[in-house]
């Protein structure tokens, strides 16, 4: 192995001081002037100099569209459904530095990363994860910066035996200062277990899929909806903040592709019931960019982008680029899971979320604050990948430890 191949320790993992600075003033555009170069923030030694764009001034997708028809070259945008449109095909006058803007443009300057590992990292494990071990990974996630941390289910035990322990995982976390917790609660039974366990926060899920919503909760979209305004009204007397979860958002494992509009739908309700941020679940993984981009689409056309979270399992390792359009369309929220474990139970082949220490690099790398220490994640993925006895499915995890 050359020096060139060799992983980088921890000490050198690639920062905003060491990768962003050969990318960032390639093109001249910063100067310590404090010029914007549209770039978001730039660093010269540490300083910063101009200023990230906000995801009110989103780059939304649909508003190329628009332009494009003002525009002097029709063909300034990629089009938005043709796959075989040549992504190269801009207009002459368009040089490095515009398209480097448009790539960047939109991007948040924070990202709120919801991790989920402790529940949806750990309801498909073959075997029983002790309260104790659940309990140390939620104080550890928590030390590592991370500000939600989704603790565990209410939901039957005889659907998911994995999480038979919720009341005393929330008992004993309940009082963790600076983090919130919430919890998955599928009926007012879950709900009202969970209240009564301590929780202050939890999530309903919904799917865009009729065939999985019957093989995940036993009830038709329809019915499921009907159950979650009851638990968004009673959630709404105690003042506990409700996020809704949106599952099979690209396809579902029985019945393939799901429409995006079927999608929005769903999304629209739970956002018109109270939920305060709708979590958008492709739970199978097989989505990639030109499947999910229209997906956001029709889904930020009802419900507004600052509500919306992106959750990404990594079946076929799309995650990435999936969460990089997702930031690009004006998301700011992105949901993972600690050593990308995870999977569900009712989605065959489902494999991990798309791992934590996978998204704080990729969000470290373009300059996105996370207030996530990374070195703390990977020494967390390390912890419950030693005591699960596997390898973390997390890359960086397992460069930085070749
Ligand atoms: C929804 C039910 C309960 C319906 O299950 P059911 O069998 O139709 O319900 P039931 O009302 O007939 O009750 C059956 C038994 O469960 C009990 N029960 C009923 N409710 C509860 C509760 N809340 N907590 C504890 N126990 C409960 C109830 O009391 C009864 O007990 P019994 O009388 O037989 O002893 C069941 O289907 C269930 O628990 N499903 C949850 C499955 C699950 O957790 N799946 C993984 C979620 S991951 C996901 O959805 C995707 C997501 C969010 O991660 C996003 C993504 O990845 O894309």
């Amino acid at each position: 192995m050359s020096s060139l191949e060799e992983p980088l320790g921890l000490d050198n993992l690639p920062s905003l001081s060491t990768i962003d600075l050969s990318r960032r003033f390639s093109s001249n555009r910063c100067s310590t002037s404090g010029e914007d170069s549209g770039l978001g923030y730039c660093w010269i030694e540490g300083k910063m100099c101009g200023s990230f764009n906000g995801y009110k001034e989103a780059f939304i997708w649909r508003n190329h569209k628009r332009e494009s028809t003002h525009n002097e070259c029709e063909n300034r945008y990629p089009s938005k459904h043709t796959t075989n449109h040549q992504h190269t095909s801009y207009c002459n006058d368009t040089g490095p530095r515009d398209i480097t803007n448009k790539i960047f443009k939109g991007m948040p300057s924070y990202v709120k990363i919801v991790e989920v590992g402790p529940r949806d990292g750990l309801q498909n494990e073959k075997n029983m994860v002790p309260t104790s071990v659940k309990i140390e990974l939620i104080h550890r996630l928590i030390s590592s910066g991370l500000s939600v941390v989704e603790a565990t289910s209410f939901v039957s035990p005889k659907w998911v035996p994995q999480l038979a322990d919720a009341k005393d995982v929330v008992e004993a976390v309940k009082n963790i200062e600076g983090a919130r917790l919430p919890v998955l609660t599928p009926n007012l039974k879950g709900f009202e277990a969970a209240v009564a366990a301590g929780a202050k926060e939890i999530a309903v899920f919904a799917s865009a899929s009729e065939s999985f919503s019957k093989a995940n909760i036993n009830c038709t979209i329809e019915e499921s909806l009907a159950r979650y305004r009851d638990v968004v009204n009673a959630s709404k007397k105690l003042n506990i903040p409700v996020r809704g979860y949106v599952s099979c958002v690209v396809g579902c494992p029985v019945e393939g592709a799901i429409s995006p509009s079927k999608v929005a739908y769903v999304a629209k309700q739970l956002h018109e019931m109270g939920c305060m941020e709708i979590s958008l679940g492709d739970t199978i993984g097989i989505g990639t960019p030109g499947t999910v981009v229209p997906m956001l689409e029709a889904v930020m056309e009802v419900v507004p982008v600052e509500k919306l979270a992106v959750h990404f399992h990594d079946t076929y390792g799309q995650s990435l680029p999936n969460i990089l359009v997702s930031l690009q369309m004006g998301i700011s929220v992105v949901d993972t899971s600690v050593a990308g474990l995870g999977g569900c139970p009712y989605a065959k082949g489902a494999s991990g979320n798309v791992a934590t220490e996978d998204v704080v690099y990729m969000l470290n790398g373009l300059g996105i604050k996370t207030n996530v220490d990374l070195r703390k994640v990977l020494q967390t993925g390390d912890f419950i990948c030693k005591y699960l006895g596997r390898q973390s499915g997390s890359k960086v995890a397992v460069a930085y430890k070749m």
